[in-house]
Protein backbone atom coordinates (compact mmCIF):
# COMPACT_ATOMS: atom_id res chain seq x y z
CA UNK A 1 0.00 0.00 0.00
CA UNK A 2 1.24 3.16 -1.17
CA UNK A 3 2.27 6.12 1.95
CA UNK A 4 0.06 8.82 0.90
CA UNK A 5 -3.30 7.63 -0.65
CA UNK A 6 -5.32 10.04 -2.23
CA UNK A 7 -8.74 8.98 -3.83
CA UNK A 8 -11.20 10.88 -5.57
CA UNK A 9 -10.93 13.96 -3.72
CA UNK A 10 -12.87 17.01 -4.41
CA UNK A 11 -13.12 20.28 -2.78
CA UNK A 12 -15.29 22.82 -2.77
CA UNK A 13 -15.23 26.42 -0.87
CA UNK A 14 -18.29 27.73 0.09
CA UNK A 15 -18.01 31.64 -0.21
CA UNK A 16 -20.63 34.99 -0.68
CA UNK A 17 -19.90 34.43 -4.33
CA UNK A 18 -20.93 31.27 -4.51
CA UNK A 19 -19.05 27.92 -4.37
CA UNK A 20 -15.73 27.31 -6.16
CA UNK A 21 -15.16 23.64 -7.43
CA UNK A 22 -11.30 23.83 -6.56
CA UNK A 23 -10.05 19.07 -6.30
CA UNK A 24 -12.17 17.72 -8.62
CA UNK A 25 -11.60 13.59 -8.45
CA UNK A 26 -7.99 13.60 -7.41
CA UNK A 27 -5.98 10.40 -7.45
CA UNK A 28 -2.37 10.94 -5.67
CA UNK A 29 -0.34 8.27 -4.14
CA UNK A 30 3.29 8.41 -3.16
CA UNK A 31 4.94 5.12 -1.78
CA UNK A 32 7.90 4.90 0.53
CA UNK A 33 11.15 6.88 -0.59
CA UNK A 34 9.34 8.71 -3.85
CA UNK A 35 9.53 11.89 -4.58
CA UNK A 36 6.65 12.82 -6.18
CA UNK A 37 5.99 16.35 -8.15
CA UNK A 38 2.98 18.16 -8.28
CA UNK A 39 3.02 20.56 -11.46
CA UNK A 40 0.19 23.37 -12.45
CA UNK A 41 -0.10 26.82 -13.17
CA UNK A 42 -0.84 29.18 -10.38
CA UNK A 43 -4.46 28.27 -9.37
CA UNK A 44 -4.59 25.12 -10.44
CA UNK A 45 -5.24 24.12 -6.85
CA UNK A 46 -2.20 22.49 -5.45
CA UNK A 47 -1.51 24.03 -2.55
CA UNK A 48 -5.47 23.45 -1.48
CA UNK A 49 -4.16 19.89 -2.06
CA UNK A 50 -1.06 19.82 0.05
CA UNK A 51 -3.63 21.69 2.70
CA UNK A 52 -6.16 18.81 2.98
CA UNK A 53 -3.56 16.25 3.23
CA UNK A 54 -2.66 18.50 6.11
CA UNK A 55 -5.97 19.27 6.99
CA UNK A 56 -5.68 23.04 6.94
CA UNK A 57 -7.35 25.94 5.84
CA UNK A 58 -10.92 23.88 6.70
CA UNK A 59 -12.78 26.70 7.80
CA UNK A 60 -15.31 26.75 4.27
CA UNK A 61 -14.06 23.46 2.74
CA UNK A 62 -16.52 20.62 1.87
CA UNK A 63 -14.57 17.37 0.34
CA UNK A 64 -15.48 14.48 -0.23
CA UNK A 65 -13.36 11.16 -1.05
CA UNK A 66 -10.61 9.30 1.07
CA UNK A 67 -6.98 10.17 1.97
CA UNK A 68 -5.07 7.35 3.85
CA UNK A 69 -1.35 7.65 5.69
CA UNK A 70 0.50 4.96 6.31
CA UNK A 71 -2.39 2.37 6.43
CA UNK A 72 -4.91 4.84 8.44
CA UNK A 73 -7.70 6.84 7.23
CA UNK A 74 -6.73 10.69 8.52
CA UNK A 75 -9.29 12.54 6.23
CA UNK A 76 -11.97 12.35 9.47
CA UNK A 77 -9.49 12.38 12.07
CA UNK A 78 -9.67 14.70 15.27
CA UNK A 79 -8.17 17.70 15.34
CA UNK A 80 -5.26 16.39 17.93
CA UNK A 81 -4.46 13.51 16.38
CA UNK A 82 -4.20 15.74 13.35
CA UNK A 83 -2.35 17.55 14.96
CA UNK A 84 0.37 14.74 16.47
CA UNK A 85 0.80 13.51 12.52
CA UNK A 86 1.40 17.02 11.43
CA UNK A 87 5.13 18.18 12.14
CA UNK A 88 5.87 14.32 13.64
CA UNK A 89 4.88 12.12 10.63
CA UNK A 90 3.93 14.57 7.92
CA UNK A 91 6.74 17.57 7.76
CA UNK A 92 5.42 20.48 5.60
CA UNK A 93 7.53 22.95 3.82
CA UNK A 94 4.36 25.59 2.95
CA UNK A 95 4.30 28.05 0.50
CA UNK A 96 5.67 31.57 1.18
CA UNK A 97 7.63 29.29 3.97
CA UNK A 98 11.00 31.61 4.21
CA UNK A 99 8.07 34.21 5.87
CA UNK A 100 6.62 32.06 8.11
CA UNK A 101 9.42 31.83 10.42
CA UNK A 102 8.57 34.47 13.57
CA UNK A 103 11.29 37.07 12.57
CA UNK A 104 12.17 38.28 15.68
CA UNK A 105 12.32 34.77 17.37
CA UNK A 106 15.61 33.06 17.74
CA UNK A 107 15.98 29.82 15.15
CA UNK A 108 16.77 27.61 18.36
CA UNK A 109 13.28 28.62 20.03
CA UNK A 110 10.84 28.24 16.91
CA UNK A 111 12.77 24.34 16.39
CA UNK A 112 12.89 23.60 20.37
CA UNK A 113 8.58 24.51 20.06
CA UNK A 114 8.57 22.16 17.54
CA UNK A 115 10.21 19.26 19.55
CA UNK A 116 8.39 19.99 22.60
CA UNK A 117 5.18 19.27 21.27
CA UNK A 118 5.60 16.17 19.87
CA UNK A 119 8.68 15.01 22.09
CA UNK A 120 9.84 14.85 25.65
CA UNK A 121 13.50 15.24 24.90
CA UNK A 122 15.69 17.15 27.49
CA UNK A 123 17.17 20.33 26.61
CA UNK A 124 20.44 18.94 25.61
CA UNK A 125 19.17 16.95 23.32
CA UNK A 126 16.48 19.31 21.63
CA UNK A 127 19.89 21.60 20.70
CA UNK A 128 21.97 18.60 19.78
CA UNK A 129 19.25 17.32 17.61
CA UNK A 130 18.90 21.53 16.10
CA UNK A 131 22.39 21.66 15.45
CA UNK A 132 22.56 18.21 13.43
CA UNK A 133 19.54 19.34 11.48
CA UNK A 134 20.81 23.15 10.65
CA UNK A 135 24.21 21.61 10.05
CA UNK A 136 22.38 19.41 7.44
CA UNK A 137 21.25 21.82 5.28
CA UNK A 138 24.06 23.84 5.17
CA UNK A 139 23.72 26.42 7.86
CA UNK A 140 26.38 26.81 10.94
CA UNK A 141 24.80 25.69 13.61
CA UNK A 142 26.47 28.52 16.04
CA UNK A 143 23.92 30.80 14.21
CA UNK A 144 20.85 28.74 16.04
CA UNK A 145 21.14 31.75 18.34
CA UNK A 146 20.40 34.28 15.19
CA UNK A 147 16.51 35.58 14.57
CA UNK A 148 15.22 34.84 11.16
CA UNK A 149 15.65 38.41 10.05
CA UNK A 150 19.55 38.18 9.95
CA UNK A 151 19.26 35.13 7.03
CA UNK A 152 19.08 36.03 3.47
CA UNK A 153 16.20 34.29 1.77
CA UNK A 154 17.87 31.25 0.76
CA UNK A 155 19.23 31.01 4.04
CA UNK A 156 15.73 31.10 5.33
CA UNK A 157 14.28 28.47 3.42
CA UNK A 158 17.18 26.15 4.23
CA UNK A 159 15.86 26.60 7.62
CA UNK A 160 12.61 26.22 6.89
CA UNK A 161 13.67 22.71 5.31
CA UNK A 162 15.70 21.53 8.38
CA UNK A 163 12.74 22.41 10.84
CA UNK A 164 9.93 20.67 8.33
CA UNK A 165 12.46 17.66 8.90
CA UNK A 166 13.35 18.00 12.40
CA UNK A 167 11.51 14.65 13.46
CA UNK A 168 12.55 12.76 10.87
CA UNK A 169 8.82 12.56 9.57
CA UNK A 170 8.23 9.36 7.20
CA UNK A 171 6.33 12.20 4.44
CA UNK A 172 7.76 16.08 3.88
CA UNK A 173 5.21 18.28 1.33
CA UNK A 174 6.90 21.22 -0.13
CA UNK A 175 5.13 23.61 -1.52
CA UNK A 176 6.60 25.77 -3.79
CA UNK A 177 10.13 25.79 -2.23
CA UNK A 178 12.11 27.35 -4.33
CA UNK A 179 9.51 29.80 -6.06
CA UNK A 180 10.83 33.52 -4.43
CA UNK A 181 14.54 32.21 -5.08
CA UNK A 182 16.86 33.70 -8.07
CA UNK A 183 17.94 30.54 -10.76
CA UNK A 184 21.16 29.73 -9.28
CA UNK A 185 19.68 29.47 -5.27
CA UNK A 186 16.32 27.56 -6.86
CA UNK A 187 18.77 24.72 -8.31
CA UNK A 188 21.23 24.42 -4.87
CA UNK A 189 17.83 24.25 -2.78
CA UNK A 190 16.47 21.38 -5.08
CA UNK A 191 19.34 19.02 -4.78
CA UNK A 192 19.37 20.01 -1.25
CA UNK A 193 15.58 18.74 -1.28
CA UNK A 194 16.87 15.79 -3.17
CA UNK A 195 19.67 14.97 -0.75
CA UNK A 196 18.07 15.58 2.58
CA UNK A 197 15.30 13.47 1.49
CA UNK A 198 17.63 10.40 0.88
CA UNK A 199 19.64 10.90 3.70
CA UNK A 200 16.44 10.79 6.12
CA UNK A 201 14.77 8.23 3.74
CA UNK A 202 11.76 9.81 3.59
CA UNK A 203 9.12 10.53 0.81
CA UNK A 204 8.29 13.73 -0.59
CA UNK A 205 5.26 15.42 -2.43
CA UNK A 206 7.25 18.67 -3.94
CA UNK A 207 4.58 21.38 -5.34
CA UNK A 208 5.24 23.84 -8.38
CA UNK A 209 4.38 25.52 -11.36
CA UNK A 210 7.47 25.09 -12.65
CA UNK A 211 8.06 21.71 -14.29
CA UNK A 212 11.43 22.52 -15.13
CA UNK A 213 13.51 22.92 -12.12
CA UNK A 214 11.78 20.69 -9.94
CA UNK A 215 11.14 17.48 -12.56
CA UNK A 216 15.30 17.10 -12.08
CA UNK A 217 14.56 15.51 -8.48
CA UNK A 218 11.20 14.04 -8.89
CA UNK A 219 10.75 10.33 -9.67
CA UNK A 220 7.24 10.58 -11.04
CA UNK A 221 5.17 13.41 -11.75
CA UNK A 222 1.60 14.68 -11.83
CA UNK A 223 0.04 17.55 -14.09
CA UNK A 224 -2.61 19.11 -12.98
CA UNK A 225 -5.40 21.46 -14.70
CA UNK A 226 -7.82 23.53 -13.29
CA UNK A 227 -8.78 20.92 -9.89
CA UNK A 228 -8.10 17.95 -12.20
CA UNK A 229 -4.53 15.52 -13.01
CA UNK A 230 -4.50 15.63 -16.49
CA UNK A 231 -1.26 13.41 -16.91
CA UNK A 232 1.05 11.54 -14.82
CA UNK A 233 3.97 9.57 -15.21
CA UNK A 234 7.25 8.79 -14.92
CA UNK A 235 9.70 11.85 -14.80
CA UNK A 236 11.06 10.72 -18.33
CA UNK A 237 7.81 9.96 -19.48
CA UNK A 238 6.40 13.54 -18.89
CA UNK A 239 9.78 15.45 -19.97
CA UNK A 240 10.11 13.25 -23.42
CA UNK A 241 7.09 11.76 -24.19
CA UNK A 242 4.48 13.92 -23.03
CA UNK A 243 0.39 12.83 -23.87
CA UNK A 244 -1.09 15.73 -22.96
CA UNK A 245 -1.29 19.01 -24.46
CA UNK A 246 -1.17 20.86 -21.56
CA UNK A 247 1.70 18.78 -20.52
CA UNK A 248 3.42 19.47 -23.59
CA UNK A 249 2.79 23.34 -23.42
CA UNK A 250 3.76 23.07 -20.36
CA UNK A 251 7.09 22.07 -21.20
CA UNK A 252 7.14 23.87 -24.21
CA UNK A 253 7.02 27.11 -22.20
CA UNK A 254 9.73 26.16 -19.90
CA UNK A 255 12.97 28.50 -19.28
CA UNK A 256 16.35 27.72 -20.20
CA UNK A 257 17.95 28.82 -17.60
CA UNK A 258 21.75 28.20 -18.30
CA UNK A 259 20.79 29.53 -22.15
CA UNK A 260 20.94 33.23 -23.53
CA UNK A 261 17.88 34.85 -22.85
CA UNK A 262 15.21 34.37 -25.15
CA UNK A 263 11.63 35.33 -25.17
CA UNK A 264 9.24 32.28 -23.56
CA UNK A 265 6.27 31.72 -24.94
CA UNK A 266 4.05 31.07 -22.03
CA UNK A 267 0.89 29.39 -22.62
CA UNK A 268 -2.10 31.70 -23.82
CA UNK A 269 -5.27 32.10 -22.52
CA UNK A 270 -6.28 31.87 -19.30
CA UNK A 271 -7.58 28.84 -17.24
CA UNK A 272 -11.42 28.29 -16.24
CA UNK A 273 -13.36 30.01 -13.31
CA UNK A 274 -13.51 27.88 -10.38
CA UNK A 275 -17.21 29.44 -9.85
CA UNK A 276 -18.30 27.10 -13.12
CA UNK A 277 -19.12 23.26 -13.31
CA UNK A 278 -17.50 21.45 -16.11
CA UNK A 279 -19.12 18.93 -18.50
CA UNK A 280 -16.26 18.44 -20.87
CA UNK A 281 -12.47 18.97 -21.03
CA UNK A 282 -11.67 22.08 -18.69
CA UNK A 283 -8.70 22.50 -21.33
CA UNK A 284 -10.57 22.54 -24.28
CA UNK A 285 -10.62 26.47 -24.55
CA UNK A 286 -6.76 26.63 -24.93
CA UNK A 287 -6.28 23.50 -26.69
CA UNK A 288 -5.03 23.51 -30.42
CA UNK A 289 -5.51 20.12 -30.65
CA UNK A 290 -9.36 20.48 -29.60
CA UNK A 291 -11.84 18.14 -31.90
CA UNK A 292 -15.61 17.30 -31.78
CA UNK A 293 -15.95 15.08 -29.16
CA UNK A 294 -13.80 17.36 -26.84
CA UNK A 295 -16.86 19.61 -27.00
CA UNK A 296 -19.21 16.94 -26.38
CA UNK A 297 -17.73 14.12 -24.00
CA UNK A 298 -15.59 14.12 -20.98
CA UNK A 299 -12.41 12.79 -21.32
CA UNK A 300 -11.23 9.85 -19.44
CA UNK A 301 -10.40 10.96 -15.76
CA UNK A 302 -6.85 10.08 -14.33
CA UNK A 303 -7.55 7.31 -12.31
CA UNK A 304 -6.58 3.43 -11.98
CA UNK A 305 -4.27 2.92 -15.09
CA UNK A 306 -5.73 5.93 -17.12
CA UNK A 307 -2.49 8.03 -17.01
CA UNK A 308 -3.92 10.80 -19.45
CA UNK A 309 -7.29 12.45 -19.34
CA UNK A 310 -7.57 13.19 -22.41
CA UNK A 311 -9.58 12.19 -26.44
CA UNK A 312 -6.28 12.60 -28.18
CA UNK A 313 -5.09 9.48 -26.91
CA UNK A 314 -7.83 7.64 -28.61
CA UNK A 315 -7.41 9.58 -31.78
CA UNK A 316 -3.70 8.11 -31.63
CA UNK A 317 -5.17 4.36 -32.42
N1 LIG B 1 -10.62 29.05 1.57
C1 LIG B 1 -10.87 29.31 0.27
N2 LIG B 1 -12.04 29.87 -0.09
C2 LIG B 1 -12.31 30.13 -1.39
N3 LIG B 1 -11.48 29.85 -2.42
C3 LIG B 1 -10.31 29.29 -2.11
C4 LIG B 1 -9.94 28.98 -0.76
N4 LIG B 1 -8.70 28.43 -0.78
C5 LIG B 1 -8.33 28.38 -2.09
N5 LIG B 1 -9.29 28.89 -2.89
C6 LIG B 1 -9.26 29.00 -4.36
O1 LIG B 1 -8.82 27.78 -4.89
C7 LIG B 1 -8.10 27.98 -6.09
C8 LIG B 1 -6.81 27.21 -6.01
O2 LIG B 1 -5.94 27.80 -5.08
P1 LIG B 1 -4.56 27.13 -4.68
O3 LIG B 1 -3.88 28.00 -3.70
O4 LIG B 1 -4.80 25.72 -4.31
O5 LIG B 1 -3.80 27.19 -6.09
P2 LIG B 1 -2.27 26.85 -6.43
O6 LIG B 1 -2.30 25.88 -7.55
O7 LIG B 1 -1.55 26.46 -5.21
O8 LIG B 1 -1.76 28.24 -7.00
P3 LIG B 1 -0.34 28.99 -6.79
O9 LIG B 1 0.61 28.35 -7.78
O10 LIG B 1 -0.64 30.40 -7.15
O11 LIG B 1 0.09 28.81 -5.39
C9 LIG B 1 -7.93 29.48 -6.23
O12 LIG B 1 -8.85 29.93 -7.20
C10 LIG B 1 -8.25 30.01 -4.85
O13 LIG B 1 -8.82 31.29 -4.94
NI1 LIG C 1 -0.02 27.29 -4.20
Amino acid sequence: MPLLDVKELSVNFSTKEGVHHVLKNVDLNINKGEIVGLIGESGSGKSTLAMTVLDINSRNREMSGNISFMEERIDNLKKERMRNIRGKHIGSVPQSSMNALDPLVKIRSQFFETIKAHTDMSRQEMLSLTARSLEMVGIDPLRMNSCPYEFSGGQRQRIMIALSMLLSPELIIADEPTTALDATVQLKITTLLKDVVQQKNTSMLVISHDLHTISRICDRIYIMYAGRIVETGTRDEILNDPVHPYTQKLLASRLPLMCEPVRVKGISGTPPSTLKKYEVCEFMERCDKVSDICRTVRPPECTGNVKVACHMECHLE
